[in-house]
């Protein structure tokens, strides 16, 4: 069984102020017959960086999706700030916290830099903006929108590229635009897909501050990620997930020193990933240890 928060507070490998934002139980999610996501319990650490690792396929995704509310589970419970969000949809989850990046879409390549950023206000504000019956006050709202996305434009150093399209953004760019759009409601918890996808070297440190600094100003950030030097970089606390199970937990140091960590990832990553000649290498390595593939060396 994976270590959990409060042991980790008990020795002091953890400060957290109060209880986890969100706590989850017996969450299950089927494709036909395979199960995407089956997880027994799990809890986020309040105003602090976690980090969902695992091999392709695991179901990081999945999980991302049933919390945020854009997919439905089979079965499971789970609450933010102590609220239920059983069958609460994703406008409704955005607007009581908790917000998830989303990929520049063909759509949102399209529009401006400063288009993407006041479409971020609307699931905070949609419908009701549109309705509102006195035009002073729906544009001093627009006003307040325009103000905030600037701010946040020129705190991600984008706001040279306000009236650009957002399809002509570096890939790092776009990393920080679907930071700053996500901030536009203000999230308690801010949830990152991949955030250092694409991102090229000179980049990735920007971003790593950027992410930090969320946490600084009493943010709880989860994202999930490949890059295992921002995870060792950044984070506070790692699940790690494996065939829609959390096979480990804990602060970076003792996760990647996990056993079973470094199994899930040989396991169904590392090895899909290796190149012809890297799979020759270490065949080679391998015959000169005197083993045969699958031993451990
Ligand atoms: N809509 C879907 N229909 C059918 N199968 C799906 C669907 N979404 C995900 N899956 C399957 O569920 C499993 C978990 O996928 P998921 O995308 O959540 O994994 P992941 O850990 O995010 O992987 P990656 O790191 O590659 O993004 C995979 O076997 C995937 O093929």
């Amino acid at each position: 069984m994976p270590a959990d928060i409060n042991a980790a507070v008990e020795a002091g490998d953890l400060e957290v102020a109060a209880g986890p934002i969100i706590v989850g139980n017996n969450i299950t999610r089927r494709f036909g017959g395979l199960t995407a996501v089956d997880v027994e319990s799990i809890e986020i650490p309040r105003g602090k960086i976690t980090a969902l690792i695992g091999p392709n396929g695991a179901g990081k995704t999945t999980l991302f999706n049933l919390l945020t509310g854009f997919d439905r589970p089979d079965s499971g419970e789970w609450a933010f700030n102590g609220r239920s969000l059983a069958g609460v949809p994703a406008f409704r989850v955005a607007r009581l916290g908790m917000v998830r990046t989303f990929q520049l879409t063909k759509v949102l390549a399209k529009l401006t830099v400063i288009e993407n950023m006041r479409l971020g206000a609307t699931a905070q504000r949609g419908e009701r903006l549109w309705a509102a019956p006195f035009r002073a006050l729906w544009s001093s709202q627009e006003q307040e929108i325009t103000a905030r996305a600037d701010d946040l434009l020129a705190r991600f150093k984008l706001d040279a590229k306000r009236e650009d399209f957002a399809g002509s953004l570096s890939g790092g760019q776009r990393k920080l635009l679907e930071m700053a759009r996500a901030l536009m409601v203000d999230p308690e918890l801010i949830m990152l897909d991949e955030p250092m996808a694409g991102v090229n070297p000179a980049l990735k440190q920007s971003l790593l501050g950027h992410v930090k600094s969320l946490r600084d100003e009493g943010r709880t950030v989860l994202f999930v990620e490949h890059d295992m030097d921002m995870v060792r970089d950044i984070s506070d606390w790692v699940i790690v997930m494996a065939q829609g199970q959390i096979v480990a937990q804990g602060t970076p140091t003792e996760v990647m020193a996990d056993p079973k960590v470094i199994d899930a990832y040989l396991g169904a990553h590392h090895d899909a990933d290796l190149s012809e000649v890297e799979q020759i290498v270490e065949a080679e390595v391998l015959e000169e240890l005197g083993q045969t593939e699958g031993e451990q060396p």
